[in-house]
């Protein structure tokens, strides 16, 4: 159910669209809790006021990388908000300490090379563009910072992203930990080549996903 707002006739909204989830247009009558909403698909649609959300036509055209920033916090103005970044090649973006990651189903190297772990090292929150090295970053600061163990949870659906990211999690935190190594392997190596075993034991098998995980636990005495 949408917020209640005031919405009058020139209001752009947001209105459900069986192919395209959201369509954005403009309110062109009002009778009583029916809309006549003109979209940018050249359609109108007759809706009633309850199925609309308010469009924010201020938002900056590249989008928000931090959606507590954006005016309306909607399904459809999230959404519009990961799009409009994704086509930026933008996949991740925050909501307050939350990252949310959108599949890029394409290798963007340049986005994990040893160039970009050097940077989010110490780097504060939000001081630069949202990125799950931020993450370990910060869960690795607050575990030494505090002494206590700490953990990164990882969630989504099959298919998401999510074993990519504990990957990416995981060499973030091997780096951190140090590049020395036995028996002529790094770390980071190690730590990686841990990864089977850690899926063995700690993944859950779902309603949708035989073999979901993923948690990732930073051990204060392993560090
Ligand atoms: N950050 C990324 N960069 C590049 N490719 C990615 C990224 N995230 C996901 N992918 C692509 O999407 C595929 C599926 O991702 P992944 O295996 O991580 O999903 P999952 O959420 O762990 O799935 P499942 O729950 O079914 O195990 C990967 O094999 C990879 O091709």
């Amino acid at each position: 159910m949408a917020a209640p707002v005031n919405i009058i006739v020139g209001s752009h909204v947001w209105v459900e669209d069986p192919a395209l989830a959201w369509i954005d247009g403009e309110v062109t009558r009002i009778n009583g809790q029916e809309l006549h909403v003109h979209t940018t698909k050249g359609k109108t649609i007759v809706t009633n006021v309850s199925k609309v959300f308010p469009k924010d036509t201020e938002a900056p055209p590249g989008g928000v990388d931090d959606m507590t920033r954006l005016s309306y916090l909607h399904e459809p103005g999230v959404l519009q908000n990961l799009a409009t970044r994704y086509e930026l090649n933008e996949i991740y973006t925050y909501t307050g300490n939350i990252l949310i990651a959108i599949n890029p189903f394409q290798r963007l190297p340049h986005l994990y090379d040893t160039h970009m772990m050097e940077q989010y090292k110490g780097a504060g929150f939000g001081e630069l563009s949202p990125h799950v090295f931020a993450v370990a970053d910060v869960a690795y600061r607050a575990m030494i910072n505090e002494g206590k163990s700490n953990s990164i949870l990882v969630s989504g659906e099959s298919g998401a992203g999510k074993t990519e990211t504990t990957k990416m999690l995981m060499r973030y935190l091997a780096h951190l930990g140090g590049r020395s190594g036995v028996e002529g392997r790094t770390v980071e190596q190690q730590v990686l080549e841990s990864n089977p075993v850690l899926e063995a034991f700690g993944n859950a098998k779902t309603v949708r996903n035989n073999n979901s995980r993923c948690m990732i636990s930073l051990e204060r005495s392993k560090f």
